[in-house]
């Protein structure tokens, strides 16, 4: 099962699936996936068998594969088909991409409970006659283990693949607070068997996925013949690192390239810092400087000095598990600049709050509790304040709670409160409010 049915699990989880089968289908795995908070993309597959085209594009030219791993494709807010996905003791892993917002962390990275959404959400679970069901992905995916748990249909492995920190450990601590929360021995019973049936797996995924346009689906007609109204450009490199168990089985994704590991941290924190700390510092600084696409800021000799300082600033917080940081950068630089993708920065600045907390303010934190500056993720949270004065910028979930007005500690505090109450911190950030 897959929640969050958009463009990176087109291009990765579900495309993988489809690469690890085996010269014996009885080992192949499919997809049943549910979009997060429209049905549209849902139909738009089902109306042509939830076959689609990825198309991995470089300088050099596109390629293009049918994709048939999914196997249905619905509506997140249709919780019977949800809850008998969940109940089927076929299902072995659930997979996310929800994106960073839709885990409900607070800053402190622990789920929210006091957030509208997720209130709302406890109140559902909790209803005897089971209300109007909930609408967050924590509240769904425990509607959707209580019903596992009633089926007795086993154990499952849940995998989310979001540029969150953690984010195995994440989720699992936020369902089992969220089932802790909810009243009666019911509740009580699903907090015991999530912790003795229910694994949490810890990824680090990458390939730069940009949305899909009109002219990408005219490409695909006239290269393919086929009409699809769900491809997906992607770059031909892809990565995908987990750390945990699946009691109950798995495609071998390993087969197209997957590397399983027993800790996560060195890859997430080289992928996390390098590549999304960059590419919020190019989205920010670079829609300021009038650039519209990843590869046009980085071919801005200023901001690519600039993502060198950065990388130079975070560098020195990994420990080398994950291979030679040298050549990731490198590497970067080359897939940053394939200006055959048109990776939109207003995209990559969507939800800035979220994203900052876990690529920028996480690894300025460490730098400063070890007495070290941190220049560059100063320049950067200023850059994303600056957004977030502009129309595009301000909207819920990019910018902090309007009481955050003009005030730079205030941004600060809503990224991470122990770096508001650093005032080298802040003073940096309000340098560069003013010299930018
Ligand atoms: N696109 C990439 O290059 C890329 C690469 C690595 C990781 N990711 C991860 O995948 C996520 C999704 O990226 P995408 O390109 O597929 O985006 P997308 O917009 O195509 O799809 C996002 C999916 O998440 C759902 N969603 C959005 N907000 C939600 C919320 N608050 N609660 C529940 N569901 C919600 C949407 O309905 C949709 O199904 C990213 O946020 C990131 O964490 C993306
Ligand atoms: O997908 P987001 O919104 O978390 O972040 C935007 C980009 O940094 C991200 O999509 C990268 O392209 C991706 O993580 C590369 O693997």
């Amino acid at each position: 099962m897959h929640l969050g049915l958009g463009n990176f699990h087109r291009a990765h989880q579900c495309w993988w699936t489809g690469a690890a089968a085996g010269p014996d289908d009885a080992e192949d795995w499919s997809v049943t996936a549910f979009t997060g908070r429209r049905p549209d993309a849902a139909h738009a597959l089902r109306a042509q068998g939830c076959r689609y085209t990825l198309v991995e594009r470089s300088e050099r030219g596109d390629r293009y594969t049918l994709v048939t791993a999914m196997a249905g494709a619905y509506d997140g807010a249709d919780l019977d088909v949800f809850r008998s996905a969940m109940a089927d003791p076929r299902t072995g892993v659930v997979t996310l991409t929800v994106t960073e917002a839709g885990y409900q962390l607070g800053a402190g990275g622990e789920l929210d409970l006091d957030r509208p959404a997720v209130a709302a959400d406890r109140a559902a679970l909790a209803a005897p006659d089971g209300g109007p069901g909930p609408a967050t992905t924590p509240g769904r995916l425990l509607l959707g283990l209580r019903e596992r748990l009633r089926a007795d249909a086993g154990p499952l492995a849940i995998v989310p693949c979001d540029n969150v920190t953690a984010n195995g450990r994440a989720l699992r601590r936020s369902l089992l607070t969220l089932s802790a929360s909810l009243p009666g021995t019911r509740h009580a019973r699903l907090t015991e068997w999530i912790e003795s049936s229910v694994t949490f797996v810890d990824t680090s995924v990458d390939r730069i996925t940009p949305r899909t346009t009109e002219a990408d689906r005219v490409a695909v007609r006239a290269a393919t013949g086929f009409a699809d109204r769900s491809p997906v450009v992607t770059e031909p490199f892809r990565d995908w690192v987990l750390a945990g168990d699946f009691p109950a089985g798995r495609p071998a994704w390993e087969r197209a390239g997957a590397r399983f590991v027993t800790t996560l941290e060195p890859w997430e924190r080289r992928k996390l810092w390098l590549l999304n700390g960059a590419h919020s510092l190019l989205a920010y600084t670079g829609m300021a400087a009038g650039h519209r696409t990843v590869a046009q800021a980085i071919a801005d000799p200023r901001l690519a000095e600039l993502t060198r300082c950065w990388w130079d600033e975070v560098e020195p917080l990994l420990d080398g598990a994950a291979g030679d940081a040298t050549a990731y950068r490198q590497d970067l630089m080359v897939r940053f600049g394939n200006t055959a993708i048109a990776h939109q920065l207003s995209q990559i600045a969507e939800d800035g709050l979220h994203k900052l907390r876990l690529r920028v303010a996480e690894p300025a934190l460490l730098r400063r509790r070890a007495g070290l500056p941190a220049e560059t993720a100063a320049h950067i949270v200023a850059a994303w304040i600056d957004f977030t004065r502009t129309p595009e910028g301000a909207r819920p979930g990019t910018a902090p709670s309007p009481g955050a007005g003009r005030d730079t500690a205030a941004h600060v505090a809503a990224l991470s409160p122990a770096l508001a109450d650093d005032r080298t911190f802040v003073d940096a950030v309000r340098h560069h409010r003013r010299h930018r």
